[in-house]
């Protein structure tokens, strides 16, 4: 049996097709656009990669019904936005697949597996996490990610299918806390890019990274999550990857910013700020890096005002 990747014929999708059939992984690469499904099967190139080429036995198809015949487990790597109407749109097909979470966000002020909780077990769901430009994996430059979920046969079964001598895969059965340290890395990047802009010292920056790990940990602790998985790839690895380099559609975005996100491309820490914000609201967590990254995009403030303001905080009670 193969993999589906539902994936719309983006970066990440692609890039994971790219993994899979290097290990000799069956793989169909479902996208919606005709256009798209015809070049890619022509010329085995996309828009999202400048001149690269992909091995021709990576094959995309725009019927779904095509895309996951012959295949019992589905890569979804849409954008978080559209995975759960995705989801919604085939779960009379979906039922007996397994199905791996690919993207970094939160919808309706919760993490993706419990939006999709009415759709799949959690023993058939599993999460693919941690530092992973995409660019990077198809050039086999060596990337290590996290694969989590709460049935260890089937997470292992996953790490078969993904290990290859560049891409190196880890464990974990802890769903809740890989899930929402990469969706929360997106929203500190935008900040993080935000204080490059403004060409702040490295102290200041070491500080804000420091207080970004504290921040998200009390909302990973809180909700259930190990501190393991904090100060792992998910945690720690993908918030200094995607916090340093402009590689980064969400620290581009937090470092070129001129107060319009109407035109940004995938840029997920914009969608998960509000949702965030309402998670912590629910669980009464004070997040002041959140508050601030969302009052400078959606309030107008000023970076400097909102440094200023956090500095305003009673002072802290512990060193950390
Ligand atoms: N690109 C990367 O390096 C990585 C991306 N991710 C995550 O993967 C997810 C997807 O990101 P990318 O592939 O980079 O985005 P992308 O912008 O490169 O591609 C997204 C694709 O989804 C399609 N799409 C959008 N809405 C759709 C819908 N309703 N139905 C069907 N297709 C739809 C778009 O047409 C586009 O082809 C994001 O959550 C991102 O955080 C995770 C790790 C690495
Ligand atoms: O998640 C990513 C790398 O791990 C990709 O980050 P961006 O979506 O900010 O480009």
């Amino acid at each position: 049996m193969g993999i589906t990747l539902p994936a719309g014929g983006g970066s990440w999708g692609l890039a994971l097709a790219f993994v899979l059939n290097n290990n000799n992984v069956p793989v169909k690469v479902w996208a919606r656009d005709e256009k798209q499904v015809d070049l890619f099967n022509r010329e085995h190139t996309s828009k999202y990669f400048d001149s690269f080429v992909f091995p021709s036995s990576i094959k995309m198809t725009s019927s779904i019904d095509e895309a996951l015949s012959n295949s019992d487990t589905l890569v979804l790597s849409v954008p978080v936005r559209a995975t759960v109407g995705l989801v919604e749109s085939i779960k009379d097909k979906i039922h007996d697949k397994n199905v791996v979470l690919t993207a970094k966000g939160l919808d309706n002020g919760e993490i993706l597996s419990e939006r999709l909780k009415p759709y799949i077990s959690s023993l058939k769901l599993s999460v693919l996490s941690g530092p992973s430009f995409a660019s990077e994996v198809i050039q086999k430059k060596t990337t290590c990610v996290v694969i989590a979920s709460e049935n260890s046969d089937l997470s292992k079964e996953l790490q078969n299918d993904f290990s290859s001598d560049f891409f190196r895969v880890y464990t974990s059965d802890d769903v809740v806390g890989v899930e929402l340290c990469g969706a929360l890395k997106n929203v500190y990047a935008i900040g993080s890019g935000f204080l490059d802009g403004k060409k702040v010292g490295y102290n200041t920056k070491a500080s804000y990274l420091t207080r970004s790990l504290h921040e998200l940990g009390n909302i990973v602790l809180n909700r259930g999550g190990k501190e393991t998985t904090l100060l792992g790839l998910s945690g720690i690895g993908d918030l200094i990857l995607t916090c340093t380099s402009p590689t980064s559609r969400n620290y581009s975005f937090g470092y070129n910013f001129n107060g319009d996100t109407t035109t940004a491309h995938t840029v997920e820490g914009l969608y998960t700020l509000p949702n965030i914000l309402e998670m912590a609201d629910k669980y009464k967590i004070d997040m002041p890096i959140v508050k601030a990254i969302n009052s400078i995009i959606f309030n107008n403030e000023p970076v400097e005002e909102c440094m200023h303001l956090s500095q305003k905080r009673r002072h802290p009670e512990h060193r950390r």
